[in-house]
This record gives structure tokens, C-alpha cells and sequence, in this order.
């Protein structure tokens, strides 16, 4: 059985918090594309940027994505570069995709002085900007909604991310 949704957007836009509330709610498991990537590499994603480099973590992400959309029956978060790569937005197709979309400020307010995101250790907000501007066009093709956050709590988000997938 595929995944009942699969949750994409950029850093901070909600994917963990959204999508562990959706897999409660539906009675199902979540998972997440960065995790089994950490799991594979035995390190964090820091850690890989720094070590191997950013199409290293590529490759890696294009394996993980393919074996969970093949195996989860659950909720997927895939990371927030995954859809740059044609390979996973072809393996998306036919799949429920949720784009959830933040706007620049919510975006920078939420991944805060986070030190995890390796794209975003230097002006957070500069490269927040230009990764909303390069990808929401990629996001919102590649999801079958997009879901708007802007100011709402993650509950009302969550239900409606339900109401999407019944
Ligand atoms: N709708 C929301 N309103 C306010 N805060 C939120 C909302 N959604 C998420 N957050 C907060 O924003 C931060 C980032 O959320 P989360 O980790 O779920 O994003 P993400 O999309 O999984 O990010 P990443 O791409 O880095 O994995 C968390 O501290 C979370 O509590
Ligand atoms: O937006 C991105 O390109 C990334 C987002 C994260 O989820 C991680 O997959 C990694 O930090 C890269
Ligand atoms: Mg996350």
C-alpha cells in the first residue's frame, strides 16, 4: 500500500509537526524521508553536507525517497530538497501530495537559530528567500493540494491535511 500522504515544503513549513499530528488522527505511523537518511549514514545531515557534500546527501535522499514511497503505508515527509530532483517528483506521481506553503517571515520565525539545517547556516533568511522563490513553483506542481499555514495553529492545519487524504 502507498503512503496516504505524502507532506513536502521547505524548511520549517511544518512537515514534522504537521505530519506526526495527520498520522495520529488516521491511526497510522510517520515517517520521515531526513530520519532514514541519518539512519543509513549513521550521522546527522550536518554531518553529511560537511563530510561528503550536498549531491553525496542528494543520492542518498533519491535512495531513501524511493524506498519509502515503496514500503511506508503511513504519513511520509520528504525532505525539503527532495522535489528538486526530477527522479522523485516522477516517483510522486499518483501519490496524495501535500504541499504545505509558508510564507518568508513565518518560515524564518519558525526554523529560528536552529543549527541543523546545513543549507540555512549562513544568512537564514537570504537563503530561506530564494529556496521559498526557486521551489514553490516545484512544490505546488508536485502536490496534489497546497495547504496555506500562514498563521494558523498546527491542529487546524492538520485537519485540514485530513480532510484532504478522506
Ligand atoms: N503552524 C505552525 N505554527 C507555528 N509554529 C509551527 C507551525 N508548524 C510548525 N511550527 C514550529 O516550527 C518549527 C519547525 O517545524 P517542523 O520541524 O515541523 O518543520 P519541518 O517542515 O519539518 O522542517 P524541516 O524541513 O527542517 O524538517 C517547530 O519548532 C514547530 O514547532
Ligand atoms: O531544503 C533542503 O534542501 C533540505 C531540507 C532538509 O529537510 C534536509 O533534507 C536537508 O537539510 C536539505
Ligand atoms: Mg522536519
Amino acid at each position: 500500500m502507498p503512503p496516504r500522504v505524502v507532506v513536502i515544503g521547505p524548511p520549517g513549513a511544518g512537515k514534522t509537526t504537521i505530519g506526526t499530528l495527520v498520522a495520529r488522527r488516521l491511526g497510522t505511523e510517520f515517517r520521515d524521508t531526513d530520519t532514514d537518511i541519518e539512519r543509513a549514514a549513521g550521522k546527522p545531515i550536518t554531518d553529511i553536507f560537511v563530510d561528503d557534500g550536498e549531491p553525496a546527501f542528494r543520492a542518498l535522499e533519491r535512495d531513501a525517497v524511493a524506498a519509502a514511497l515503496a514500503e511506508h503505508d503511513g504519513v511520509l515527509a520528504l525532505g525539503g530538497g527532495a522535489v528538486v530532483a526530477p527522479e522523485n517528483r516522477a516517483l510522486l506521481a499518483g501519490h496524495v501530495v501535500v504541499f504545505l506553503d509558508v510564507g518568508l517571515a513565518d518560515a524564518v520565525s519558525r526554523v529560528g537559530m536552529n543549527r541543523d539545517r546545513p543549507l540555512l547556516l549562513e544568512s537564514p533568511r537570504a537563503q530561506l528567500k530564494r529556496l521559498l522563490d526557486e521551489r514553490r513553483p516545484v512544490y505546488a506542481e508536485a502536490a496534489t493540494v497546497t495547504v496555506d499555514t500562514a498563521g494558523r495553529d498546527p491542529e487546524d492545519i492538520a485537519d485540514e491535511v485530513v480532510e484532504h487524504v478522506r
